[in-house]
């Protein structure tokens, strides 16, 4: 009793004296002095963030919180690849988060057991998932694991699978994308709606509805969504709070409630319906005479359909189904649109990704035309798209869906480095970190290099505990294969068919999650691509992106500036794409012998009459002489399309000129507007001309060089047989040919061409007289032994005949006009 009274008396006395002693700011300065010491002790005992006293980490993750992805990383390259961490007291989170593979290797596969999904998982998550595979351990996994393995890795499962992306591929995402080509669209919310229908249609056999065009809000995807992000409310809200919130329904725990009812309903009526249906058959193979059905769930319930003690309970098949739609539905989604996103960043992939697809398609017995609408990729087209795969890779490495997972070992443990983990701690694994560190993935960790997945031309795969994206060990995705099948097949559709732009000012940021969606979405516009096709076919070795953004510039820059006149913008646009060092397709040679000579009494023009196309011979026989007035005539050597469009032009011109002045037109009048035509456009049009004609001053031959420069000359050749005639002319031309012999002449040269030329070729065209086909060197010798019949009789709609006025006679053969 006397030490009690001594005691109290001591602490009666101590207060009163700290009382009339102490301010509050010599507590202050106290507490200040502990942290500090508390602060420094713990930076040179530990390498991780600073740790708090009493709210732990917490303080340190909310200064970063902007930005906790890449903090995270950078935390862990500091520390030299794991940290351990305390949450704030009585929170009862600690442990140790960590990007050493050979960590990740101990828990996921060598001490397996030890870290199972564990009891904080399954209670967080066991209103949604019940025992569902995702949610499930020890036999209860067990089983559903082989049961998932098997099935998904079988023939009938691929196949199966492979038609059902084909299908919602072509059939509906295509389509809205189609609808809302040039519109702003939240690509990452479409894809999630993809995934959603894909991943309902292969582990329940049912059509969610969410592509429909509309984009309706479907009742299950929408309480599918709400029940996904409440529960893992449930992982940042204490349990003391949670808990509470649970028994009251309200706050987050109300929509949870709600929305698992709505999950429940239709996943137990599917269920039920699909079991009454395929229990009611007698034929497991088929239903009334359909094909058999491959989904999870009906192959479920085949596989337990004659079992005495059925491991599947009706209950167990919709949790095992909603755990795949789960497991299924953000991962493949949140990937794809990083992808899409990182795709508009790096044109350079991009184009090789196209190149790749476009030389598969090549491959194929009968390649798809260039606006050819829906092109269904096989599965074994898909397997050698091995450039793509390795880009999937890479931007998983950089953006993995599921950024971060933790295991709860269940006894103390020793990591084989002798880190000590106690039970009832977490081990937190951090891919989003592990992808930025040099040490596991080299100097050039940040960028985005496909390349790094490809050697000697095939794809070599990595460590499943380096590149820990699918998981590893014994629970490593179920769902793998089946995901890159999935992201190939809509990566190869939507590039080979959209430019995909993100829209200008949106921010791309990862949102807080435990799968990483991008924060504020995907708005991005896409525009046909149908030019790069062409550039594809021409070699041309730049991007899409660099050609669309270059366009935009210039319209911008354009409507600055008001212009007159013509525009060179193109030309602009091919020397900055030179700068870049992107080397444009050489000029097409169109292939071409055309010839002139003046004779006695006048003049004689001479052409072949082959129209080529890169290596095709596209027209065997088009004219390349072409009327200007009824006294002049003009040979065009170039593209086919521009000679036909110039000479046309100059020749109304003409007769204009005629009906102006009632006088025939003059060759130096020709000559005149068609030089200052196409020095206008300074070689852009490309052709190439031997202008002949006989006026009140005599014959005149002239040639006009695409830019505009002209020659007068007695006899000329252009084309790119035009050495070759040359030859002949400058062998055997005088002065004071007759017209025979000037034919004879003009015939040779022109046969030189076509016969040591490729590009030239077919017959030989002459004109004083329009000798249309006026010799066939080369004629076609296979004709169909029985002849062409029609089967309609040729109908009458015109009997009004206007004569014609024409000074120089045509003598038609045979052969079309030259198409344009
Ligand atoms: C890019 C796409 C995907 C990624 C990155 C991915 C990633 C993962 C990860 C990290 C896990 C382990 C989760 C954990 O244990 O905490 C997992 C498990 C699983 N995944 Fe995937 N997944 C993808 C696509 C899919 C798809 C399309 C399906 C099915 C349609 C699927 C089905 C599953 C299943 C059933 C599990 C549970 C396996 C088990 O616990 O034994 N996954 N996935």
């Amino acid at each position: 009793m006397e030490s009690y009274n001594m005691m109290k008396n001591l602490i009666l006395s101590s207060t009163k004296w700290m009382y009339s002693h102490l301010w509050f700011s010599d507590i202050a300065i106290a507490l200040l002095c502990i942290f500090i010491f508390n602060s420094i002790l713990q930076r040179l005992t530990t390498t991780g963030p600073m740790t708090w006293p009493v709210f732990g980490i917490l303080p340190t993750v909310m200064l970063h919180i902007t930005h906790i992805y890449e903090w995270g990383g950078q935390a862990l390259i500091d520390s030299g690849g794991s940290f351990y961490y305390r949450g704030m007291w009585m929170g009862g989170t600690y442990g140790i988060v960590t990007s050493d593979p050979e960590k990740i290797e101990y828990i996921l596969k060598t001490n397996f057991k030890n870290y199972p999904k564990g009891k904080a998982y399954r209670e967080r998550f066991n209103d949604f998932l019940g025992d569902g595979i995702f949610n499930a351990d020890d036999d209860l996994w067990r089983q559903q694991r082989r049961v998932a393995n098997s099935e998904m890795h079988s023939a009938r499962f691929s196949r199966f699978s492979m038609h059902a992306i084909q299908k919602l591929v072509n059939e509906k995402l295509l389509k809205v994308l189609d609808a809302k080509k040039g519109c702003v669209l939240d690509l990452q919310d479409l894809l999630l709606r993809f995934t959603f229908d894909n991943t309902c249609a292969v582990a329940f056999g049912v059509d969610s509805g969410c592509l429909e065009v509309g984009l309706p809000e479907i009742p299950f995807a929408k309480a599918f969504e709400q029940v996904t992000f409440a529960s893992l409310m449930r992982f940042v809200t204490p349990p003391y709070v949670w808990k509470p919130m649970k028994f009251f329904r309200i706050g987050f725990e109300k929509t949870l409630h709600e929305a698992v009812k709505i999950v429940h309903e239709f996943a137990e009526k599917t269920v039920r319906e699909r079991k009454m249906e395929l229990l009611s058959s007698n034929n497991n193979e088929g239903i009334n005479g359909n094909s058999p059905k491959c989904d999870l769930l009906s192959r479920l319930i085949l596989l337990e359909k004659d079992k005495k003690d059925a491991f599947f309970t009706d209950k167990l098949l919709q949790d095992f189904c909603i755990s795949f739609i789960l497991a299924g539905r953000d991962t493949s989604s949140v990937g794809l649109a990083w992808f899409f996103w990182l795709i508009t960043k790096n044109p350079s992939v991009e184009t090789k990704i196209l190149n790749e697809i476009h030389d598969i398609l090549q491959n194929r017995e009968n390649p798809p035309k260039e606006n050819q609408e829906n092109i269904y990729f096989t599965e074994e087209e898909l397997r050698k798209m091995v450039y793509l795969q390795a880009a999937i890779s890479e931007s998983l490495r950089l953006y993995p869906p599921v950024s971060f997972d933790h295991k709860e070992p269940q006894v103390d443990d020793v990591f084989p480095d002798g880190t000590v983990i106690e039970k009832g701690s977490r081990v937190v694994y951090c891919m989003y970190g592990m992808a930025r560190m040099e040490s596991l993935w080299g100097k050039d960790c940040f960028e985005f290099r496909p390349e790094r997945w490809i050697k000697d031309g095939e794809f070599v795969s990595e460590s499943q505990f380096k590149y820990t994206v699918f998981n590893g060990g014994p629970r490593l995705c179920v769902g793998k294969k089946f995901a890159y099948i999935q992201m190939k097949l809509v990566v190869a559709s939507i590039l080979w068919r959209y430019t995909i732009k993100v829209v200008e000012g949106h921010r791309v940021c990862p949102k807080i999650n435990t799968t990483l969606y991008m924060k504020y979405g995907l708005l991005v516009t896409l525009e046909p691509r149908a030019k790069l096709q062409t550039n594809l076919d021409c070699g041309f070795d730049f991007s899409v992106m660099d050609l669309h953004e270059m366009h935009l510039k210039m319209a911008s820059e354009a409507m600055d500036v008001p212009k007159t006149g013509f525009s060179f913008d193109l030309c602009r646009r091919n020397d900055m794409l030179a700068k870049k060092g992107m080397k444009p397709p050489s000029y097409l040679k169109t292939g071409t012998t055309i010839v002139g000579l003046i004779f006695e009494n006048g003049v004689i023009l001479g052409a072949d009459t082959r129209a080529t196309e890169g290596p095709i011979v596209a027209d065997k026989n088009c004219e390349k002489i072409h009327y200007m007035a009824p006294n002049i005539y003009c040979c065009g050597a170039g593209t086919a399309a521009d000679t036909e469009a110039v000479t046309d032009n100059i020749s109304s011109q003409l007769k204009l000129h005629r009906y102006h002045t009632g006088r025939e037109s003059r060759v130096v009048t020709a000559l005149t507007l068609l030089k200052s035509h196409l020095f206008r456009y300074q070689g852009h049009v490309s052709a190439a001309l031997v202008l002949g004609g006989v006026d009140v001053t005599g014959p005149h031959l002239h040639t006009i060089y695409p830019h505009g420069s002209t020659d007068t000359l007695p006899f000329a050749t252009m084309g790119s047989g035009s050495l070759a005639a040359m030859a002949i002319f400058e062998s055997e031309y005088r002065e004071g040919l007759t017209r025979d012999e000037g034919v004879n002449l003009v015939t040779k040269a022109i046969c030189s061409g076509i016969f040591n030329d490729l590009g030239s070729g077919s017959n030989v065209d002459g004109k004083k007289e329009y000798l249309r086909n006026h010799l066939t060197p080369n004629p076609r010798t296979y004709i169909s032994s029985r002849g062409y019949t029609f089967s309609k009789k040729a109908e009458v709609l015109l009997t009004k005949i206007t004569p014609l006025k024409e000074l120089v006679d045509v003598v038609q053969v045979g052969g079309d006009a030259m198409e344009e």
